[in-house]
């Protein structure tokens, strides 16, 4: 695992539970639903291409959305949402398997596994059509990114600068997230995608993560060649069909 004495608190804790969470027992074998398909279809009908995040709770919202996460799930994809994710991390985030589980077999969307996965055995813990690897916390991106594509997973693969994009690119990631929330401080600026998307390849299928709170943000997000957005706490704020209609719509109600 890269650095993790210059990460926040509440991050070193959740990495320190992700090394020791158990992984899965049986190899998985996935036939995933196609996340750059779903973003195509939704551009082809005019919605920005929006993953839309099933996140009961984390260390920087406050208190827990107790709603049943398959009935968010399915208001989240009535909203237009193109792709779900979600989490999957139980001690920080309120998530579980079970849920992805039940949420998967519900919708005919794309879903993330939203997690800290760090070895390849907790690959296998529940089946998804993605899944996140975050360049920061994996040793060995590579390998991870191709145990993962060999079980059929699409990978997300996060990034925050530019020398985790260089990584990403090497490793052969199709799929990169930007993630605009500094995994070292918590702290969210928009300004780190604007920052990175330049270098990201054409061919990649590029997504803006945190942070997006209106549609105005999620407009910046595109004119910096946003592919798609991922959006957590503001869809979970409230009625989440409303509010995922709004990023949906952001370009055609402007
Ligand atoms: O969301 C957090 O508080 C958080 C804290 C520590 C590590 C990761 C965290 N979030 C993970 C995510 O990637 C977000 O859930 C996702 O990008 C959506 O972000 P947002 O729209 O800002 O809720």
């Amino acid at each position: 695992m890269n650095d993790t004495a210059d990460v926040a608190p509440a991050v070193r804790s959740i990495l320190a539970a992700a090394r020791d969470r158990d992984g899965g027992s049986e190899r998985l074998s996935v036939d995933a639903r196609s996340l750059p398909h779903a973003f195509a279809a939704a551009e082809s009908e005019g919605r920005i291409p929006v993953i839309a995040e099933v996140k009961p709770t984390s260390p920087t919202t406050e208190g827990t959305r107790e709603d049943d996460p398959v009935e968010l799930a399915r208001q989240m994809v009535d909203g237009g949402a193109a792709a779900l994710s979600v989490l999957t991390e139980p001690d920080h985030f309120g998530g579980s398997a079970e849920n992805l589980r039940k949420i998967r077999e519900a919708v005919d969307v794309p879903v993330l596994r939203k997690d800290f996965v760090v070895r390849e055995d907790q690959l296998d813990v529940v089946e998804s059509d993605v899944i996140l690897l975050i360049a920061r916390f994996v040793d060995d991106l590579s390998g991870l990114l191709e145990a993962a594509e060999a079980r059929d997973f699409q990978a997300l693969v996060e990034v925050h600068d530019g020398e985790e994009l260089s990584e990403a690119i090497e490793a052969g990631a199709s799929i990169i997230g930007v993630n605009n929330r500094d995994l070292a401080k918590l702290e969210v600026d928009l300004a780190t995608f604007e920052s990175v998307a330049p270098a990201v390849p054409e061919d990649v299928t590029l997504i803006a993560e945190s942070g997006v709170t209106t549609p105005k943000d999620a407009r910046r997000m595109r004119d910096a060649g946003a592919d798609g957005l991922l959006v957590g706490s503001a869809i979970m704020d409230g009625d989440v069909q409303m509010n995922t209609e709004k990023f949906v719509n952001a370009e055609t109600n402007e």
